[in-house]
């Protein structure tokens, strides 16, 4: 896409002195590309917290407001998340629409969303952020966005009392008709989650900022020990690239298997609404029995990423689970790799022998409590025999006069219930 199709806007940002400022005009700076805007200018104001009307100071927004002429900027992007005035009051100086971080993201993940959960559970985010904000010239820019009717098709400028009530109550319903269609999803999401529940595999998941490559290893993984190839992900060099949690067995060469999920990328500062939507999409997750962090060992702002994604598990309830940090890209840096010190690994994804080494790594976190054992299984016990076959590391199999006599290697869990089969060497 060439510049003259991206919509030229400018980026805000008050410096408070109270967290890594330029990391986070950065980061807007890279989701406002990510919603085919095209930043063409920064402008930013130390104060020590916003002016309660406008955001910025008076003589700031005049000076904005000459900024926008000169460039032709179409909209105003602040990286924080403003109260439904301070837009508005912006607006009338600036007489551009004012958009903020949350509608940044709203706007980016609803232009994502691809399952039918995630779609419902941003538009339920979209709706809540623009109920106090139906009066604002960015509402309807968000509509048009995003290619939604909800809330549209009236016209929220200079609109009356009546109307902007009538609205609210309009986007109200549309709130509680999609919770209800949420509860719907939700229902055949928890059956699925049982099933995967049932068949005790361990449970891996990737996680960790946008655009880290989560996707890519999982993709890796999947070509090699992936139980039907053509179920590969979806990877893209943009932010949230991957909105949905996406679930696949993976099987080594031992028949040892686990269950690896891929989850939505975390960003700075990700609005409540949507850490709430998002709670039931990273469930999988918030039940890993390992996390495998992916980092972009490229990125100078690496460490603030990592941060961000430490923060972002608290917020949405992950407990402390064991954790191994992949440095991935390392391609593109000027370390050597693969390489691994204790639970950190610098690879790079593309680069066979750094599959080698995580899967080496995962496989020491998630099947640690192997034992091996030999089993007599009586001939009337057909089942235990399948199910050895299918689930743990077979040895040796022989046939004797008394049953089947099976040496596996098997999870703790599988040898307590089949204990009473264990014999002698
Ligand atoms: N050079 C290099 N590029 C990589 C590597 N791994 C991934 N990429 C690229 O980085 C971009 C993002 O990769 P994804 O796998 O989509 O990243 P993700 O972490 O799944 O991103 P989200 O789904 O947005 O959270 C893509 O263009 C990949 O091709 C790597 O090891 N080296
Ligand atoms: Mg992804």
């Amino acid at each position: 896409m060439d510049n003259s199709e991206l919509v030229p806007v400018i980026n805000i940002g008050l410096n408070t002195g109270r967290y890594n400022f330029d990391y986070a005009m950065e980061e807007l700076k890279a989701l406002s590309e990510a919603n085919h805007m095209n930043v063409v200018e920064t402008t930013v104001q130390n104060l020590s917290q916003p002016v309660a009307g406008t955001y910025f100071g008076t003589g700031k927004v005049e000076e904005l407001r000459d900024i926008v002429v000169d460039t032709g900027a179409e909209i105003v992007v602040a990286n924080d998340e403003l109260t439904p005035s301070q837009i508005r009051n912006l607006e009338k100086v600036v007489k551009v629409p004012v958009m903020d971080r949350t509608g940044l993201i709203l706007a980016i993940f609803a232009n994502r969303a691809q399952s039918r959960e995630a779609k419902l559970q941003v538009e339920l985010a979209k709706l809540q952020y623009q109920m106090p904000r139906l009066h604002t010239a960015m509402n309807q820019r968000l509509d048009q966005q995003t290619g939604t009717s909800a809330g549209g098709g009236f016209t929220n400028r200079g609109a009356g009392e009546a109307q902007i009530e009538l609205n609210r109550r309009t986007v109200q319903r549309q709130i509680n008709h999609v919770r209800h269609e949420l509860k719907e999803v939700d229902k055949s999401a928890t059956v699925k989650r049982q099933q995967r529940e049932r068949v005790q595999l361990p449970n891996v998941a990737l996680i960790g900022y946008t655009n880290a490559g989560k996707s890519t290893i999982m993709n890796e993984l999947i070509k090699r020990y992936g139980m039907n190839e053509d179920k590969q992900v979806m990877v893209k060099n943009m932010l949230f690239a991957t909105l949905d949690t996406s679930v696949r067995q993976l099987q080594f060469d031992d028949s040892k298997k686990l269950l690896l999920s891929d989850t939505v990328g975390f960003v700075s500062q990700l609005p409540t609404t949507l850490v709430e939507a998002f709670k039931s999409t990273l469930y999988e997750a918030a039940n890993a029995d390992l996390l495998i962090q992916v980092v972009d060992y490229s990125s100078p702002n690496r460490i603030d990423m990592m941060s961000t994604t430490k923060k972002t598990l608290t917020e949405i309830g992950v407990p402390d689970l064991p954790m191994v940090t992949v440095y991935n890209k390392a391609d593109l840096t000027d370390n050597d790799y693969p390489s691994r010190a204790g639970d950190e690994i610098v690879v790079s994804a593309k680069d066979p022998a750094s599959i080698d080494l995580l899967v080496q790594v995962i496989r020491e976190k998630v099947f640690k409590n192997y034992v091996t054992a030999t089993f007599l299984i009586p001939f009337e016990k057909g089942d235990v025999v399948s199910y050895l076959n299918e689930h743990a590391s077979v040895k040796a199999t022989d046939y004797l006069e008394n049953g089947t006599k099976i040496e596996a290697e098997v999870t703790n869990v599988d040898y307590q219930r089949f204990e009473q089969y264990v014999v002698e060497e």
